[in-house]
Order: structure tokens, then sequence, then C-alpha cells
């Protein structure tokens, strides 16, 4: 069984050095698109499903309690937690509307949806796209794959981070590296480099 265990390391490994080689802009320009919309009073809400539900609640609580330094709280919200509200829409609509119905409560404009999906199919993370443009906010599309029904929906000022790989769980363990680097970089340039 080591050598599947060393198989899944190299995998991730492999994947990792291939995203390296082409997700630094695309993380970097999502920063500064979190940066200015928390410099004008927005928010960031987030919204997965399974693992990437776990993603965006793991991006949430890293904003509104902290990454790695001391820090002001920053205001972030998963849309993948309230599970009366997430089973009443599922119940009375379709499982499609669960994050949708959110935004359109929630989101106010310059607002940002950090959307999680490494297929780009899952049908609520696109109808929360559709949603958020609605109310006038932007995208950071943390995508896998050939970026699915996700990547023809994103407009100009919209960014997506597509991990160059087909296999899930490959995606969101590089999906996860880029979430911390977003926290990094959003703690850097709204509160000073530590060195
Ligand atoms: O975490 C895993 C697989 O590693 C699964 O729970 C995975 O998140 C689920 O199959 C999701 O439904 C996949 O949805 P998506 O990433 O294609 O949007
Ligand atoms: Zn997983």
């Amino acid at each position: 069984m080591q050598n599947r265990i060393q198989h899944m390391f190299q995998a991730s490994i492999d994947t990792k050095q291939q995203a390296l080689q082409v997700l630094p802009a695309a993380i970097e320009q999502a920063s500064l698109l979190m940066v200015n919309a928390l410099l004008n009073d927005g928010k960031i809400l987030s919204c997965g499903n399974g693992g990437s539900a776990g993603d965006a609640q793991h991006f949430s609580s890293e904003m509104l309690n902290r990454f790695e330094r001391e820090r002001p709280s920053l205001p972030a919200l998963a849309l993948t937690t309230d599970s009366s509200t997430i089973t009443s829409i599922a119940n009375d609509y379709s499982y499609e509307e669960v994050f949708a119905k959110q935004i359109r409560a929630l989101g106010q404009q310059g607002d940002i949806l950090l959307a999680i999906s490494t297929s780009g199919n899952s049908a609520n993370v696109v109808q929360a796209i559709h949603a958020a443009h609605d109310r006038n906010m932007k995208i950071v599309a943390l995508t896998g794959r050939d970026g699915g029904a996700m990547a023809p929906l994103l407009q100009p000022d919209d960014i997506e981070i597509r991990v160059p790989s087909s296999v899930t769980a490959r995606i969101q363990e590089v999906h996860l590296l880029a979430i911390h680097c977003l926290c990094d970089l959003i703690d850097r340039q709204l509160f000073g480099s530590e060195e």
C-alpha cells in the first residue's frame, strides 16, 4: 500500500509543479480584486460542494478569524454552512438555488464571490455566478479540467484560477494552496509585509 501512497504524493507534487507554471498571475490578480473589494467596504462570499464546501469555509474562517498574523477580522461568509437555509431552499425550490438565493439576499455591489468547483459544472455554483453578476459582484472562480460551464460565464473583470488537472482530489489540493496564497497576499496588501 505504500506504493499507492507514494503514487498519490508524487501526483500531488507533479500537479503543484504544473500549476506553479501557470497560476501565479491569476492568483495575484484575484488577490488584487479581493483587496480592492475589502478596501471599499465589500465582503467576500464563498461557495462550493463537498470538499470545495470545505474550502469555501476554510477561506471564510481565515478571513473572519485570521490567517498567520494578528490583524483585524475581515468580512467573509461561506454560503455552505446554514443547513436550515440550504435544506429549505433545496426542498422548496431546487438544490441548484441553494447559493444563488442567499446571494440575492446578501450580495451587494462591490462584493466578491469565490466560486469553487473542480469540474466547473456544479449547477448550484453556476447559478451562484449568475446571481452574483446580477448583484454587480465580481467573481473569483477556482476551477479545474476545462473550466466547465463556469468558464464561459466569467466577465472581463472576473478571475479564473484553473488548475491544470482532471483529477478532483489533485485539483482540490491546489485549490487549498491557492486559498492560502490569497490569504497571505491579502494580509500583505492590507497590513504590510512582515519581512
Ligand atoms: O472532495 C471530494 C473529492 O475529493 C468530493 O466530495 C467532491 O467535492 C464532490 O464530489 C463534489 O460534488 C464535486 O463537485 P465539483 O468539484 O465538480 O464542483
Ligand atoms: Zn476531497
